[in-house]
């Protein structure tokens, strides 16, 4: 034996160690008969599943998980095909049935001629990243829904009324559909607080958009808080006559519940006064037409006695 060949030897056997011993899994398909040519012992004790069990590539395919595995196959298929390195993520099959989050790092190899000779490539169990990576996405959309969202009631706040208000006038100037709002106003609602206090106050307005809240029904349909005691009910696709029943549903859903208020001016059970507003959406008009004009139109309930609703 040469020199060279006995240092081939040794260095062979130090290069598979280091590659057995790392928590990277190699690995090495021979691109002609889509076999595994090697892979690291390391593969059991992540997956569950013996070395000798990883034959062809599609003991890798059939260990995927169904969801990623039209995507991961065809990606990496396509750019083996096109000799591009790559690296997919996807969720790797245990023997015991769960799933771990893996990333694959692929490196194709070329003959002399150019030809795809076999992959190479290391798997690495990215489950901890993955979770981390689910953790931030749901504290995102926990804190993107709270940006949209009253924290004393959890009625959708103003925030999210104009955004809505926006859309839903954008929508109704395509559909050519009307678009209502029903600006609702608690009833001597500072006595209210006077007699029972601020905390108690604040309960009242919970109850009162658990209530309100049950009076529009369709998906689309939405209940913000404007301010204080006021909130906008946005009714899209409603007509005058179809927001005016939503109105009076308000108004007989609020006396059924039957909220003591010994101060008001007006009833001893709690009321609301309601402006209803219904337009046409256009180019001329904007949305903010639709407050100003509910809310003109609730100054005159208020005007005209309180627990009314005034439509025009
Ligand atoms: N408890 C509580 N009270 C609030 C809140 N926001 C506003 N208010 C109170 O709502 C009351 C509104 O008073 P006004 O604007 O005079 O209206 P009102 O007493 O309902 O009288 P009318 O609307 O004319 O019937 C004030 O006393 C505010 O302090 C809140 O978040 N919690």
């Amino acid at each position: 034996m040469s020199n060279d060949t006995a240092a081939m030897i040794v260095d062979s056997a130090v290069y598979k160690t280091l590659l057995e011993s790392t928590l990277a899994i190699p690995w090495k398909i021979d691109w002609e008969t889509l076999r595994f040519a090697y892979i690291g012992p390391q593969i059991e004790r992540l997956l569950g599943w013996p070395q000798g069990s990883w034959l062809s590539i599609d003991d890798w395919v059939e260990r995927m998980h169904p969801e990623d595995r039209e995507r991961v196959v065809n990606f990496c298929v396509a750019q083996s095909k096109a000799g591009i390195d790559h690296e997919a993520d996807y969720r790797a099959l245990k023997a015991d049935g769960s799933y771990v989050w893996i990333r694959d790092v692929v490196h194709v190899v070329r003959d002399d001629d150019g030809e795809v000779e076999s992959l190479i490539g290391f798997m690495f169990d990215i489950s901890e990243r993955k979770q981390t990576e689910e953790r931030l996405l749901r504290l995102q959309r926990e804190l993107e829904a709270l940006s949209y969202q009253d924290g004393l009631t959890g009625a959708a706040n103003r925030r999210r009324l104009d955004a809505v208000l926006e859309t839903e006038w954008a929508s109704g100037r395509r559909s050519g559909r009307p678009l209502s709002l029903i600006m609702l106003d608690i009833d001597c609602f500072k006595q209210y607080n006077d007699r029972f206090g601020h905390l108690a106050g604040d309960d009242c307005l919970r109850r009162v958009v658990e209530v309100v809240g049950t009076s529009a029904l369709r998906p689309r349909d939405l209940l913000a808080r404007f301010g204080g005691e006021e909130f906008a009910l946005v009714l899209p696709e409603t007509d005058r006559d179809a927001a005016l029943r939503v109105a009076q549903r308000c108004r007989a859903l609020i006396a059924e519940a039957a909220i003591a208020h010994p101060a008001s001016e007006v009833s001893p059970l709690l009321t609301l006064s309601m402006g209803v507003a219904t337009a046409l959406p256009s180019d001329v008009v904007a949305p903010t037409w639709l407050l100003e004009t509910a809310d003109r139109r609730l100054y005159r309930a208020k005007q005209g006695g309180r627990d009314r609703i005034v439509a025009e």
